[in-house]
């Protein structure tokens, strides 16, 4: 089937974030683990290509992400969607403005918007400011991120040293006014030269609007609930048929894992609190660097992995800062992402067929070291969390790839109860 929607995510949390709010929707989305190597064949009519470029060096991430939009739009897709992350992550040098204008180029589009905004999971954005919950975005535990700390609340000011052309607001008080006025505020913006507006949002019927108004754009960009109500606007605009497909569980073994390499407050929360009445082990940097990975995997092999162990790295933002400033920022990040992609592909070996796995970073490298390449999704088992199946090294499997600070407190063993009866 024609891709209606070709999307890029930044990482794969993100990705399936984004996917699993599309398919609420009932329409069937595909999720590819990097930009496929072959041309598109058997496509969906939402496709989403996960990148792991967050954090990547500028040319690299503006590389990767137009090379999946040239898949996309071979696989037919004319309207695109750049995902990023609610809590706008970014480094310094920052790949959010960088990629938009590079695909808004070969799009030829002259404007494109920015609204990060995921009401249901707290990220609010009122006159360009983004909230996380009731702090802003610099006060709230995302100043302390591992790799992408934020440190400014101000959409606009984070923005505009990452992009070449004029940055602007369409603020609540327009969004209020509905889809037409939104409108000729974008065009009122484009007509002063504004290339990139952020929108405010601050509940989900500002998204409704804000979807309406920007449906028809070349190129949308922002978190995943603006892209939720696209599916009913096209079924409405007679591009999308309706269709309630939903993928069904595979028959899978109950041996299962957990491996989290977040570090956000709520993984911080989730892994006390599976830590109680589960197995767990700490993978600590520096006695990773000392011993290697054999203890970890000597553990696991001790393990009932039909109780559903726990590897984690996640630790508070004091530790981290101490295992970064003896190893350095981005190699601890990659000692630990390798370690638990590592035990992730150990534990598939041993039969784990059921992986919840915490972290954006982390995800992608546990699905690389798995060899996952494309997934179907599954149950929700919070917002912007679902489950998904796919093929491991010629096994069905399933995995939940949990965004930093989704999720509530006893999410490990809901999501994993939630897989009994999907
Ligand atoms: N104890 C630790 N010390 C230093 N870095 C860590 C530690 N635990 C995890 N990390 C790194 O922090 C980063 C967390 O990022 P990510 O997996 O994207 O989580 P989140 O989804 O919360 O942003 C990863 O690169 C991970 O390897
Ligand atoms: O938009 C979001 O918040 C998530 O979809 C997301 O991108 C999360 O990234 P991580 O916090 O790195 O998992």
């Amino acid at each position: 089937m024609t891709t209606v929607l070709g999307c890029i995510a930044d990482d794969f949390t993100g990705a399936t974030d984004l996917a699993g709010l599309l398919a609420r929707s009932g329409v069937r989305v595909s999720l590819r683990m990097g930009v496929p190597d072959e041309p598109p064949t058997e496509t969906a009519p939402f496709e989403v290509i996960a990148l792991k470029c967050r954090t990547a060096p500028v040319d690299e991430a503006v590389a990767e992400c137009r090379e999946a939009l040239k898949w996309l739009q071979a696989a037919g897709a004319q309207r695109f969607f750049w995902k990023y992350c609610s809590t706008f992550d970014s480094t310094e040098k920052g790949n959010i403005g960088p990629v938009a204008e590079a695909l808004m180029a070969d799009l030829g589009a002259t404007q494109t918007m920015y609204c990060p905004a995921f009401p249901e999971n707290g990220r609010a954005i009122f006159m360009g400011n983004l909230f996380v919950g009731d702090q802003p975005l610099a006060e709230s535990p995302m100043k302390d991120h591992p790799l992408t700390p934020m440190r400014d609340s101000n959409l606009m000011r984070l923005l505009a040293p990452q992009v070449t052309k004029e940055v602007g607001l369409a603020n609540r008080l327009t969004v209020a006014k509905g889809a037409e006025a939104l409108k000729d505020k974008l065009a009122a913006l484009a007509d002063q030269g504004v290339a990139h507006v952020v929108i405010d949002a601050v509940a989900d019927e500002d998204l409704y609007t804000i979807a309406e108004a920007c449906r028809d754009m070349p190129l949308m960009t922002g978190g995943s609930a603006v892209a939720m109500p696209l599916p009913a606007l096209y079924v409405r605009d007679g591009v999308l048929a309706a269709d309630a497909e939903r993928p069904q569980r595979p028959e899978l073994d109950r041996k299962a894992i957990v491996l989290s390499g977040s570090c956000s407050a709520m993984t911080r929360k989730q892994v006390c609190e599976y830590g109680v009445t589960a197995a767990s082990y700490r993978l600590d940097p520096f006695e990773l660097d000392a011993k290697g990975i054999g203890p970890a995997l000597a553990w696991l092999a001790k393990q009932d992995l039909t109780a559903a162990p726990m590897f984690y790295a996640t630790a508070q933002p004091e530790t981290v800062r101490k295992a970064q400033e003896a190893f350095g920022v981005a190699e601890v990040g990659a000692m630990i992402e390798d370690a638990l992609a590592e035990l992730a592909h150990a534990a598939l070996t041993a039969g784990v067929r059921r992986f919840v796995v915490a972290g954006g970073e982390t995800s992608g490298a546990v699905t690389k070291a798995l060899g996952v390449t494309q997934l179907d999704i599954g149950k929700e088992i919070a917002p912007g969390v679902p489950w998904t199946y796919c093929e491991a090294e010629g096994h069905k499997i399933a995995l939940t790839l949990k965004s930093g600070n989704f999720g509530k407190e006893g999410f490990f063993a809901n999501a994993l109860n939630l897989l009994e009866d999907a």
